[in-house]
């Protein structure tokens, strides 16, 4: 167990390196806050419940208290660990020891680490990647038994609120849609050295099999906007101005896309006026979404504009979703009104427009260097000339719709 006492902390230099024995200083920059509760350690460890056949992933293996227990009790344990001077500190303490060959130890940042397989994840992590590195853990493939994670408790409330928490947010249900999570433990700042400013939990994190599939842009640009007020109804959600125009745009450029060239740009103007679009600001939205942004009135808006959101609504009113609010409904419902949306044509990102886009103009930008070749080398009768004609006016249609779509995306 690492030793020593931690000097008082004055002036900016000091807060950030807490001495430690043997000449090692702690970095609160890199959350360097070291278990120093045996027993502590040992619970983690037993809860864990980790399999004399485990491989262990450790995040953060620091000085190596956890390591040791994690040696003891599995197969075999690969650290991921930032700090040089932790590295050769964990390598000398294990140098020599029967564990040494079971333990692999790679430096680097573990958000840029190419993770490896691993059977079951044991970690007190730095606080500051709680949210990148439980995303990282959760796209892991192939996927764990599970992940026993030391967080900030107010972190670890979130991971595991269930719909009418306080902690309920879009964390907690995008932490949800690909696993299970349930709290373990409550640890007093205390137990680390140097103590941090909050209390943390230690949370197990089950990943589903099979995972639940959503297309990620699409789930993302949903629950942003459902979350953006969760104690409001999705009705008001969904009447908001802004809401509805950046859904209508998404809604005509895949109407637009759908529709293709043959149906021409007319069509798709002649059934959506583009001329009321409210700008699109005001979109980024908060984790737990409780912001006291001001209620954007309807403004009237034109016909199309109405039909439009009577569209949403009806969505809405089909799945009796109007008068609910987002901080009380389950993973479940949220995939079922997705699915509604979808089903109506609705859409919340627009990545296939960006995919639309790119071929679409390399498209137009080879049809015209080919189109430009060939009528400069051949010799042009009048059949010949009727068909060049024809590509220019195909070319000049294809470029009026990529201005359109871009128009649509940007306006
Ligand atoms: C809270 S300490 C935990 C130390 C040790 N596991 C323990 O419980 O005593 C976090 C450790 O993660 C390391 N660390 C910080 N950022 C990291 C990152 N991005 N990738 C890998 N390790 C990191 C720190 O250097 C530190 O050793």
């Amino acid at each position: 167990m690492a030793g020593g006492k931690v000097k008082k902390e004055k002036g900016k230099l000091q807060q950030q390196h807490v001495p430690y024995q043997g000449g090692i200083s702690f970095q609160k920059s890199k959350g360097q806050h070291i278990l120093k509760n045996p027993l502590l350690v040992d619970s983690i460890v037993q809860k864990a419940g980790v399999k004399t056949t485990d491989v262990i992933l450790e995040i953060g293996p620091g000085t190596g208290n956890l390591t040791k227990k994690l040696l003891e009790a599995g197969k075999k344990v690969i650290t991921v660990e930032i700090d040089p001077r932790m590295v050769l500190e964990l390598q000398r303490r294990f140098q020599g020891t029967p564990h040494s060959n079971r333990l692999t130890v790679i430096q680097g940042d573990v958000l840029k680490t190419e993770l490896p397989y691993f059977d079951i994840c044991v970690a007190n992590i730095p606080y500051q990647i709680s949210s990148p590195l439980t995303f990282k853990l959760l796209n892991h493939q192939p996927a764990f038994r599970a992940a026993i994670i030391m967080f900030q408790r107010e972190f670890a409330m979130r991971l595991v609120a269930q719909p009418g928490d306080k902690f309920y947010c879009r964390l907690t249900v995008n932490t949800q849609l690909h696993a299970r999570v349930f709290h373990l433990l409550k640890v007093g700042r205390n137990n680390f050295r140097p103590p941090p400013k909050v209390d943390s939990s230690v949370v197990r994190i089950e990943p589903r099999k099979p995972r639940i599939e959503v297309k990620q842009k699409e789930w993302d640009g949903f629950l942003r906007i459902c979350f953006n007020r969760k104690n409001k109804t999705l009705g008001s959600i969904f009447r908001q101005k802004s809401v509805i125009s950046l859904l209508e745009k998404n809604y005509r450029i895949v109407r637009a896309l759908e529709l293709g060239q043959e149906d021409s740009l007319e069509e798709v103007d002649a059934k959506m006026d583009f001329s009321s679009f409210g700008d699109n600001q005001g979109m980024e939205m908060d984790d737990d979404g409780d912001d006291d942004e001001m209620e954007v009135e309807d403004g009237g808006g034109d016909e199309v504009q109405s039909e439009f959101k009577d569209k949403v609504l009806g969505v809405l009113k089909e799945g009796d979703f109007e008068e609910k609010r987002s901080s009380k409904l389950t993973l479940q419902e949220f995939l079922y009104l997705l699915s509604l949306f979808n089903k109506a044509g609705i859409h919340f990102s627009d990545s296939r427009s960006s995919t639309f886009l790119i071929v679409s103009t390399l498209f137009f930008i080879i049809s015209i260097i080919v189109t430009c070749q060939f009528s400069k080398r051949v010799v042009l009768d009048k059949q010949r000339n009727l068909t060049i004609y024809a590509l220019y006016f195909l070319q000049l249609l294809h470029g009026c719709i990529l201005i359109y779509i871009i128009y649509c995306r940007f306006d």
